[in-house]
């Protein structure tokens, strides 16, 4: 079975991509939910979390999100630890998932595929690539935030046009070109090379 990655900045469009991969019956592995899910279950993590930024960090075993985002996002030495607890829990967890799957191929998807090193636990990567000024505009209306929250987010990322060059296939998303036809070349592109293995 073949691994592949789905990744690009905020609001490049990687959950829309993904969920057309979905529709066409390839099983997605969503690390960003993943994450914040085991932030909530893994005791033992929820526990290095209060230690490191606080009791406020979670309300009623909750995770206090806007909380964290404050203190990680304006404090790249804070945010590097909160990742250094995260990143290796999520990526077991995503193996253990991709092992149990059956399909010719399926998709991790990660904001921070190259980031967090999980780029060398799949087969191929796909980057989902649009502008920067539509991406800022994107997450704005999805996310209600202003403009400076989206851009803070992104200098914590690592370049789109450096992520680009990584990845094995693009998928452009930027209003001009239509997504589902460059979705479905992929995907038979993915098949034929999973069905051959
Ligand atoms: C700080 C947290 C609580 C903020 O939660 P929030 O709901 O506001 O954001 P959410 O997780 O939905 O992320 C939205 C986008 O922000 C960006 N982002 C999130 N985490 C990070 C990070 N560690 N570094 C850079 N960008 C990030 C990504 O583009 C992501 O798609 C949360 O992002 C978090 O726990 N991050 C650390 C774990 C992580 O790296 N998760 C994402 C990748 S696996
Ligand atoms: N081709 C498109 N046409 C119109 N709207 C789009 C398109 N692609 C994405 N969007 C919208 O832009 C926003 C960002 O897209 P999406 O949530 O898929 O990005 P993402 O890369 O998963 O973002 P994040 O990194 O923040 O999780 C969403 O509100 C989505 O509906």
């Amino acid at each position: 079975m073949v691994k592949v990655g789905l990744t690009g900045g905020i609001g490049s469009g990687k959950t829309t991509v993904s969920r057309i991969f979905n529709v066409l019956g390839i099983p997605v592995f969503d690390a960003d939910y993943e994450a914040k899910t085991i932030m909530e279950t893994d005791l033992e993590l929820v526990g290095r979390v209060q230690e490191t930024f606080g009791e406020e960090s979670y309300t009623d075993g909750i995770l206090n999100r806007p909380y964290l985002a404050k203190i990680v996002f304006n404090n790249p030495t804070k945010l590097s630890v909160l990742n250094s607890l995260v990143h290796p829990a999520t990526i077991d967890a995503a193996n253990r998932w991709m092992a149990r799957q059956t399909t010719p191929y399926v998709i991790k998807e990660a904001a921070l595929m190259f980031e967090s090193g999980s780029a060398s636990n799949v087969d191929y990567v796909i980057g989902v690539y649009a502008p920067h000024d539509l991406r800022v505009r994107r997450v704005m209306q999805r996310d209600n935030v202003d403009s400076e929250q989206v851009l803070i987010r992104m200098s914590r990322q690592i370049s789109e046009v450096i992520k680009m060059k990584l990845c094995d296939f693009v998928v452009v998303n930027d209003d001009q070109q239509l997504l589902i036809p460059q979705v479905l070349q992929l995907h038979h592109k993915l098949m034929k090379i999973g069905e051959e293995q």
